[in-house]
């Protein structure tokens, strides 16, 4: 859920339009879906549901909670169908910044690997709610072994519905902003069948951003440097890097820093080594990953947002092997679309 500071209008677009698509009409489709956006927050604010959470539902259990809101698993009083509900209180949330996100998340719901909305909106005296699939299976956080990761199986399918979703909110011209293990929702143990979640910090590409709120391993160098006078325009590089430190996590139940600042040795050891490309300055932790794990991050984690990604290219490398497994550490990717280039990458904490 976004605090709409520090955001200014959405700026000239980039050079780079999506395959065969001129600039020009992705600017054009992008500002039409913008305004439909705005169309449909407005139909939602004068159809709000004005209730008590107990008046038609009871909660039968917390699912989790955010920096933001709250999520409880409801059943419909008359139906029994059970969903979640999402909370957020009035006192902490401004109208818009509501609207907006449950209007971003209904416009994007129909993706398989994007969590589903039953399209009911509410305020109550102290909240206001919307109602989505619930996700019986928790989210990834909760299957991550610290130290260990999940299995490699389990982390290509995660891997590839994730690159889905985000393929599908890139083509809508968004950035989704959010990427990290609590929000993607599982939907079994094995992530046969994962979802997205929360899309309260996600934005049209281009809308340039001025403030920073926290550093976490997942922010891309570029924003943890300050976004300057001039804002840093939102660009899908940003999910990235964040996909990138999602994958090092699930392979090795490690974060890669802490902080994407030189202050924080592990990102320190991983621009030096990045740097330098050289085998002996490759940081420990990312030694249990193969050859083919270590290019692919390489790509998404790149220091230069304009060589970043695409997320597509993790598809290319699902076939390889993304773990070491006992086998002598090699620097030369053996199966992956960079076969025979050269490599780069970086260092750990602990999952806690
Ligand atoms: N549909 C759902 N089914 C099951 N659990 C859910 C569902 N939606 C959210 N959760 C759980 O609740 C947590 C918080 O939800 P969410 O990320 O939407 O809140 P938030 O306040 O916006 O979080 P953040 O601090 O990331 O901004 C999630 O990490 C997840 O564990």
């Amino acid at each position: 859920h976004a605090p709409a500071a520090g955001e200014g209008k959405p700026r000239q677009l980039g050079s780079g339009g999506p395959e065969g698509l001129p600039v020009r009409r992705e600017e054009e489709a992008n500002q039409e879906a913008q305004t439909l956006l705005e169309e449909i927050m407005e139909i939602t604010a004068q159809n709000l549901v004005h209730m008590e959470v107990s008046e038609h539902y009871q909660v039968i259990r917390e699912l989790g909670k955010g920096k933001y809101g709250q999520v409880v698993l409801v059943t419909h009083r008359q139906r029994g169908t059970p969903m979640a509900l999402k909370l957020l209180p009035k006192a902490s949330t401004k109208l818009q910044n509501f609207l907006y996100e449950y209007c971003v998340a209904l416009s994007l719901s129909a993706h398989p690997a994007i969590i589903g909305m039953f399209g009911i909106a509410i305020e109550s005296s102290q909240h206001y709610g919307f109602l989505y699939e619930a996700a019986l299976h928790k989210d990834l956080i909760s299957i991550i072994k610290p130290k260990a990761g999940i299995p490699e199986p389990a982390a290509k399918l995660c891997a590839k519905q994730v690159v889905s979703a985000l393929d599908f909110i890139h083509s809508r011209g968004l950035v989704y902003r959010d990427v990290k293990p609590e929000n993607v929702l599982l939907f079994d143990r094995h992530c046969q069948r994962i979802k997205l979640t929360d899309f309260g910090l996600t934005r049209p590409r281009g809308t340039l951003l001025r403030l920073v709120t926290g550093v976490i391993p997942y922010t891309a160098p570029e924003l943890s440097r300050g976004t300057g006078d001039l804002g840093l325009p939102i660009d899908a590089s940003l999910d990235a890097w964040s996909f990138g430190v999602l994958i090092f996590c699930l392979l090795t139940g490690y974060f890669p820093w802490e902080k994407t600042v030189l202050e924080d040795s592990f990102f320190e050891d991983f621009v030096v080594w990045q740097e330098s490309g050289l085998d002996e300055d490759l940081p420990f932790h990312w030694r249990p990953l193969s050859s083919d794990a270590i290019a692919m991050l390489r790509g998404l984690l790149a220091l230069d947002p304009s060589q970043r990604g695409p997320v597509s290219q993790v598809l290319g490398y699902l076939d390889c092997p993304w773990r070491a497994e006992g086998k002598e550490w090699d620097s030369k990717p053996a199966c992956g679309p960079s076969r025979g280039d050269t490599w780069i990458m970086q260092s750990p904490q602990f999952l806690s």
